[in-house]
């Protein structure tokens, strides 16, 4: 991606990353990643394993340092950047506590250190999760634990909430409580929230801009939308799918019997889609998740 100033004249800019790079030895975990996240939307951070999501989230937050590029977090470099952090809040599976820590210690913590953080949510949220606060946290189930870290994110209200998958433990009840109270309370007091997640289609009608990693770089950088409209599938019988198929960037082509179906990267034209309808093709959706997959699936040896 181009090397782009930071544009920092623009208030709508919350965090800006250009050229942003982390080595680990001669490994790039990220990779030259340049991107804008803008204020009051949700962020779907997305990308297989060990694709660089957590890291670019550390940068981000300043929990780790940059090798090479730089990043500003509302206007100003995060790294031990007392004035910025308080307005961010990251919240990450797996978060450790002191082991005498009981739930009510953690969110006590969270009431003092966060600026903007509502008690009445909180323990309205409590209540949603069936979360015991006076149970030692070690002593919670990997639920359970999971719940305190979205309790503590959305009751946080902070301008810039991340949260990295602190949701894998939940069922799916749970989570899709979590998806609920996200949306209403984002809608009451919009924020930027960014969530890095596996479970592409569970979030897909919740984030409206998408940003995928892979192997460290950034391969898309859209509005939800958009990226949904680039692709479709072709299904029909196997020869007129190929001839219509035919010069079109093709992302993945499966064949069952008499029936074949091809994902092309395109935008159709009403004349094209009268030419596969004249040939008894199908042209049906994508799913974000459908297409992340053929776009990032890599070949057999090619891990990181
Ligand atoms: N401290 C470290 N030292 C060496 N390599 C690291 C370190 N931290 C991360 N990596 C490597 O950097 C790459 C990106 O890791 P990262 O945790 O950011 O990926 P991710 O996209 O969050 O993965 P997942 O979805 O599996 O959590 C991985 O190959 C990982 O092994």
């Amino acid at each position: 991606m181009d090397f782009v100033e930071h544009d920092l004249a623009d208030p709508d800019v919350v965090i800006s990353a250009r050229g942003l790079t982390k080595r680990f030895g001669t490994f790039d975990a990220v990779d030259h990643v340049s991107f804008d996240i803008h204020a009051n939307r949700i962020y779907g951070l997305l990308g297989r394993n060990g694709a660089g999501k957590t890291t670019v989230m550390q940068l981000l937050t300043g929990q780790t340092i940059e090798s090479s590029g730089d990043v500003a977090v509302f206007g100003e470099r995060p790294f031990e950047n007392a004035r910025i952090l308080e307005r961010v809040c990251f919240i990450k599976e797996s978060q450790k506590y002191p082991d005498d820590f009981k739930v009510k210690h953690v969110l006590s913590c969270a009431r003092d250190l966060l600026p903007n953080w509502d008690e009445d949510f909180a323990q309205a949220l409590l209540d949603d999760f069936q979360l015991p606060t006076g149970r030692r946290v070690k002593k919670l189930s990997r639920g359970m634990n999971s719940a305190v870290g979205v309790i503590i994110g959305l009751a946080s209200r902070a301008p810039l909430t991340f949260f990295d998958e602190p949701y894998l433990g939940l069922d799916a009840v749970a989570r899709q409580l979590f998806y609920d109270r996200l949306l209403a309370d984002y809608a009451e007091h919009p924020r930027t929230v960014v969530l890095s997640t596996h479970l592409i289609d569970e979030v897909s009608d919740l984030i409206e801009h998408v940003l995928v990693i892979d192997k460290g770089r950034l391969l898309f950088d859209e509005d939800a939308d958009t990226l949904r409209s680039r692709a479709l599938v072709v299904a029909g019988p196997p020869r007129a799918v190929d001839e219509f198929t035919a010069g079109r960037t093709v992302l993945h082509r499966e064949t069952l019997g008499n029936l074949a179906r091809t994902t092309v990267e395109t935008e159709l034209s009403e004349a094209d889609r009268s030419t596969a309808q004249g040939a008894g093709l199908d042209l049906e959706p994508v799913s974000l998740q459908q297409l992340l997959v053929r776009s990032t699936t890599t070949k057999k040896g090619d891990a990181r």
